[in-house]
């Protein structure tokens, strides 16, 4: 079980993260969802130990730890892929940089692109393929790290709508085949509610819990679910109310 509790970070004595606790229980998959420019991306930062917090504690499986850096794959809007390299040798990097031997590394890569669909595209550079496959060689490049815990911070915003809908499915992978504990921020309500087990409203700056939401729908869930057309309802008129007027 991942436990965050009371972290901050103010910049220049403007609080930016003020205050937020969360728990993400083993297995689950915990989003946050708030308006553009809340804190989200700081609050990552301050998970991953890119920016020292002001405040807080996190814990990891019962023990106290400085920060995720260790301990968390992390998947972000961009690819980062490698220009020069090819998809295969992109998702690999994580086990070259760990010195694990190409011989195991490469059979790990190969398994994780039949899951994806990737399968045919290994040596294809990512200038050669689509935004979709792009992240879903990212994808396959953050399960390379071999790490139990996985944070998202819009890891889809860049793609188009129908490609998004196929990635959504992708990434309920990290918690039905994988068993990952993620944890994941958007902006985008839908894919909010179709994955959550947990949705945590945030509010503007400074970025705090404004409510948190069990979702209790079963998977596979479609966004015609009255219970999600009511969550989804309650939400948007909770960041409509939050917003400045
Ligand atoms: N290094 C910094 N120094 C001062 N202010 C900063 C710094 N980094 C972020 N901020 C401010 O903190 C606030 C939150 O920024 P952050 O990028 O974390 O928001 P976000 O929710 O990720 O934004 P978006 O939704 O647009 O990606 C913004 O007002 C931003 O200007």
């Amino acid at each position: 079980m991942l436990i965050i509790e009371a972290i901050s970070k103010h910049f220049s004595g403007s609080p930016v993260v003020s205050d937020v606790d969360l728990t993400v229980p083993e297995n689950g998959f915990t989003v946050m969802i708030g308006p553009s420019g809340c804190g989200k991306s700081t609050f990552f930062d301050l998970l991953m130990g890119a920016l020292p917090m002001d405040a807080g504690s996190i814990r990891w499986r019962g023990a106290a730890v400085p920060d995720l850096s260790r301990l968390a794959a992390y998947m972000q809007q961009s690819d980062l892929l490698l220009p020069w390299l090819g998809l295969a040798d992109n998702a690999r990097l994580p086990a070259d940089i760990a010195g694990d031997p190409v011989a195991r590394s490469g059979g790990r890569v190969q398994r994780l692109f039949d899951r994806l669909g990737l399968a045919g595209f290994e040596a294809h550079l990512p200038s050669m393929v689509s935004g979709g496959m792009r992240q879903r060689c990212a994808l396959a490049r953050t399960l390379m790290f071999g790490r139990d815990l996985v944070l998202l911070d819009e890891p889809l915003s860049a793609l188009d709508a129908i490609t998004r809908r196929s990635l959504q499915q992708m990434l309920r992978l990290l918690q039905t085949d994988f068993k990952k504990t993620i944890l994941m921020v958007t902006h985008d309500i839908d894919e909010a509610l179709l994955l959550a087990d947990e949705l945590l409203v945030l509010s503007p700056p400074p970025m705090q819990v404004t409510a948190r939401m069990a979702l209790q729908v079963p998977q596979p869930r479609c966004m015609e679910n009255p219970q999600l057309v009511a969550i989804k309802h309650r939400v948007l008129a909770m960041l409509q109310e939050e917003r400045p007027s």
